[in-house]
This record gives C-alpha cells, structure tokens and sequence, in this order.
C-alpha cells in the first residue's frame, strides 16, 4: 500500500558548531513506502532524522510534516537510564489516554519483551531496551515511523523479527517509515528507497540501483563493492573523513551523479 507524502524536506542545510553537517538534503517519505538512509559515522543520519522531526532547525531548506502522528525510535535514550522509571509508565507516557496493562503487554510481546513491563528501564539490557522503544513508537498508532538504528544491540535473531515487525506496518497498514540502519542486506532487501549520505545525498534511488551506484560501492569499501561489485565505474571525488568532498588526482567527469549530489 503507499499513497500520498508525509514528510517532505527540500534543500535542507545545517551546521554543528560552525562544522556542515548537512548539505542541501532533498527526501520524500510516502505513505506505505520505506525510506533508509545509509552512511558512515558522522554522515549526518541522526542530524537528518531529527531535523525531520523538528528537533533540530537547518541553517536553511525546507521541512514539511503531512504526517499526523510520528513515532520516534531514537539512536539512544538519555533519560530514562538516570531516572527510576518503570517500562509501564515509559510505555504509559508515550499516549493521552489510559492504557490497561493488556495493551501494554500485548504491544511488548509484538516486540518479543513482554517479560519487561514490570521492570525499571534503567535496568533493561541495550536489546530490551530498544524493542521497548520500538513499542513505545508503535503504541502512538503512527502514520510516519522516524527510526534511528532500531535494531542496535539487538539478538540476531529478534533484529530479523524486529525488521519484519516494520516492514508489516508499512505494507499491511500503509505507515510511512524513515529509517538509518547499518545493516546494508536488510536494507537491500527490504527497503523501497535507500539513500546515501555523506554529508549531502551521494546517491539514491531502487536498492539494486544504488547497490550498483559508484558512489556507495566507494562509500562502503572494497569488501562490500566485491560482493555487490556489477560494474565498477569511475568517478572523480572521494570523500575525507569529514565527509568534504575532495577531488581525485587526475579524475574525469566521468562519474555519474545521483539526484542529490550538488558538487562540481
Ligand atoms: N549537538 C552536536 N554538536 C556538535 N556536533 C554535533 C552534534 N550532533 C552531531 N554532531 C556532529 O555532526 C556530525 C553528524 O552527526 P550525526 O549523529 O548526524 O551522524 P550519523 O551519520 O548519525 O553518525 P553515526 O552513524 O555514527 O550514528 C558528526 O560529526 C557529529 O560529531
């Protein structure tokens, strides 16, 4: 199922302590349709996520949210460790009205943590304490599920149920899903549109598609461009660590650009 957009970001731009962070990123989420941003450490992912949340304001571009209930799954949790709370009241919070503690079971066994909702969250282990979080967005009923690195510290076992979890909200009840996750195979094989961020979109587009493109199999190294490697091409930038765009020696204009790339 997919339908209209939810989320719209057009242009966007945006600095951390005077550093670019984000460099005129264009995304589109519709309804039914998953949307992975994939990238190194320090690309921009969790800064893009939460600009589309309007955590954060960009430096320029433009931000429109056609969704009417968000649910967030953050990178990491900051509070919640420090303070005595309990997996009820965390899951209880994330809703106005009541909710008896069937529903509240019944969400964390969809989740596989059904064995946790009288524990204090600060005692949860990384793996519970994501799918409690993934609980938590999912109680919101949302038409826009924002994921940041959902599955982190999760058994490999439950990282599988986990993506199957949210691959059905998105094809059996049409929730548009914004998702950054590392596990490039999931991605390529569960994703509807993934794109690569260095900073500013490198390439986006189909997962076979992008798999092929110059620019991921650059940005994801030698062992991952051997087992994808199609076509090699070449291509006239490389990145440095801070995801800057630097030229290559004796490069041509041969590289092929994705939609997002705004450089040279
Ligand atoms: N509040 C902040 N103040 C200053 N710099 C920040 C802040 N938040 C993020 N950064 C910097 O911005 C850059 C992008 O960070 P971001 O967390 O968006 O990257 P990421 O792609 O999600 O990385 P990772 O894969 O490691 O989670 C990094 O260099 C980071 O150090």
């Amino acid at each position: 199922m997919s339908g209209g957009p939810l989320l719209r970001l057009a242009g966007i731009r945006l600095s951390h302590g005077g550093h670019p962070v984000l460099d005129h990123v264009d995304l589109t989420v519709e309804a039914g349709r998953i949307i992975t941003v994939v990238g190194p450490n320090g690309a921009g992912k969790s800064s893009l996520l939460k600009v589309a949340l309007g955590l954060l304001r960009p430096d320029a571009g433009r931000v429109e949210r056609m969704a009417a209930v968000i649910g967030y799954v953050p990178q990491r949790l900051d509070i919640g460790r420090l303070l005595p709370l309990s997996v009820r009241r965390f899951l209880a919070m994330a809703v106005a009205e009541r909710l008896d503690s069937g529903t509240l079971e019944t969400v964390l066994d969809t989740v596989g943590a059904g064995h946790v909702l009288g524990r204090q969250v600060a005692d949860l282990s990384g793996g519970e304490l994501q799918r409690v979080l993934l609980a938590r967005a999912l109680l919101r009923r949302p038409d826009l599920l924002v994921l940041d690195e959902p599955v982190g510290g999760v058994d490999v076992a439950g990282q599988a149920e986990l993506y199957d979890l949210i691959t059905a909200q998105a094809r059996e009840h049409g929730v548009g899903v914004l998702m950054v996750s590392h596990d490039l195979h999931v991605v390529m094989a569960a994703t509807d549109h993934v794109v690569c961020l260095n900073r500013h979109v490198c390439c986006a587009g189909h997962p076979e598609a992008v798999s092929r493109h110059p620019e991921y199999l650059a940005m994801f190294g030698p062992r991952v461009a051997a087992s994808l490697a199609i076509y090699t091409h070449a291509h006239d930038h490389g990145h440095g660590a801070d995801g800057s765009v630097l030229p290559l020696e004796g490069g041509e204009d041969s590289h092929v650009h994705g939609p997002g790339c705004r450089h040279g």
